[in-house]
């Protein structure tokens, strides 16, 4: 009777009137419910009047929705009510995009209805479908950058990268030759870069799991949706499996490679690195899951195609050039991987801008010397060992590789002294971060525990 009540004060007119509810307002209610398909919650409770004030708390209790899908569209319905009963001053837009579609036109859309709620009050063509979990929010276009003009994008065209791309072996030759990419290429691409990307990747089970004859309880549906199935016990201790199901930006399943794991995440940024972006590119999950197998690959690939912008003439004459820092948090402490693990200071200037004090970045202008600093760095990387991973990763280790502006050429290819670096202004860059393990209690042994504190503070 309560969520009854909540509906009523939905229904009751102008918001702000805290009077009966008149039938003109039962009418206007119901037609606001059809609009989202959702004419059955208005019937048993048109006539209950309610204080208007009351209806946030009422809202939050369901008042009579029963499904998760119903709740959310609710829930959308009222993100566009002004509780405080001012009108909005947004102008009136009719749209076809309508949750429930039938009725769109005489009921919630309709100038009537409006006058009833105020202009600008209730605005589904302004509601945003990211904040809530959909079944929809698959088919919604990726929010693009700042940095970028161009229109959204749906996911699908990441995958398409995939077939459309030129194969691998090309990027070894001179590019400016054989792959030119124009401004316009270049362009294409920043259209399709998102904001944020969550993406997945399953591991394949290892041989400890598979020699136990362990479950494989993660299922991988049309690269976009993953299920979990949880094994449970019941009170009499039946078995039984609960599937969970999940819905990311991308999801790759255990047969995908490296490459195609660049593909998808890191290579649609590159292009805009050029374009002022600082983007940020990170692996997150528990010990064993893969983080530092799938995220080494990445820098070098990205240098690779980095090193193949800039011999394009229109960087090369306006003297961009590409540099490689790379260090570790341990502890709560920062080391300069390139420099013997000497420790480094984090400061913020007076532009609340984060320093990494003594930092040593290294101009690298080929792929080769790239490899080599890397595998510099992660060779002095501290790892440990953990229950679920012999050569864990002990420490966040953040690699960056920043496109700089110079103004003079120095003869130096690389920098020991900072100098030639800090003569460059930044133009974009690219970090990659390599998080430590988590581990559950039941992954730690006694050889992680000393290390485990290190991750912590981390
Ligand atoms: N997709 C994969 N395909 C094949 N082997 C994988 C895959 N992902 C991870 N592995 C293997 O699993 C083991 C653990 O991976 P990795 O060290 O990357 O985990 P991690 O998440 O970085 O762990 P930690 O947090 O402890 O550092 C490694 O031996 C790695 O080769």
């Amino acid at each position: 009777m309560q969520q009854s009540n909540a509906a009523a004060a939905l229904y009751d007119g102008p918001l702000h009137n805290t009077g009966p509810p008149s039938d003109t307002g039962d009418a206007v209610m119901a037609r606001w419910l059809q609009s989202a398909g959702l004419q059955h919650l208005a019937s048993p409770l048109a006539s209950t009047g309610i204080d208007q004030r009351l209806l946030p708390n009422l809202l939050m209790q369901g008042y009579g929705a029963q499904s998760a899908e119903e709740k959310q569209r609710l829930f959308k319905l009222m993100r566009n009510l002004n509780f405080n009963g001012e009108s909005g001053s947004e102008t009136y837009t009719p749209t076809a995009q309508t949750s429930g579609g039938a009725g769109a036109q005489d009921g919630f859309y309709s100038p009537e209805f409006r006058s009833d709620f105020g202009a600008g009050l209730l605005d589904l063509h302004a509601m945003d479908d990211t904040e809530l979990l959909s079944e929809h929010v698959i088919d919604e276009p990726f929010e693009p950058s700042p940095f970028i003009t161009g229109g959204p994008r749906a996911f699908d065209s990441d995958f398409n990268l995939l077939s459309s791309k030129p194969q691998r072996g090309q990027t070894d030759v001179d590019t400016s030759v054989q792959l030119p990419i124009t401004e316009k290429e270049n362009n294409t691409k920043e259209t399709n870069v998102a904001k944020i990307k969550v993406v997945v990747r399953k591991r394949p089970l290892n041989k400890k799991e598979i020699s136990r004859k362990e479950d494989d309880i993660v299922t991988v549906y049309d690269n976009a949706y993953l299920a979990v199935h949880e094994p449970k016990l019941k009170v009499d201790l039946t078995a039984y499996v609960e599937k969970h199901e999940f819905c990311f930006d991308a999801v790759l399943d255990e047969h995908v490679t490296n490459d195609e794991v660049y593909r998808v995440t890191v290579e649609p940024i590159i292009p805009t690195i050029f374009q002022r972006t600082k983007a940020t590119c990170f692996a997150y999950g528990q010990t064993g899951s893969g983080k530092t197998f799938t995220m080494q690959p990445l820098p070098l690939r990205a240098a690779e195609d980095l090193v193949r912008y800039l011999h394009q003439p229109v960087y090369r004459n306006q003297r961009f050039k590409l540099w490689l820092s790379y260090f570790e948090i341990y502890g709560g402490k920062l080391f300069d991987l390139l420099s013997d693990r000497k420790k480094l200071c984090m400061r913020e200037d007076g532009r609340q801008q984060v320093c990494i004090v003594g930092l040593q970045e290294f101009e690298v202008s080929d792929v080769q010397i790239v490899k080599e600093y890397i595998e510099r760095g992660n060779a002095a990387r501290s790892t440990g060992s953990t229950g679920a991973n012999e050569e864990s990763s002990r420490s966040h280790a953040i690699l960056q590789l920043a496109v700089k502006k110079h103004t003079e050429v120095k003869e130096s290819k690389r920098n020991t002294d900072g100098n030639e670096s800090r003569s460059g202004k930044v133009v974009g860059k690219i970090s990659f971060i390599d998080l430590a393990g988590s581990e559950r209690g039941a992954d730690t042994t006694d050889n992680d525990r000393q290390t485990r504190s290190c991750v912590r503070s981390g």
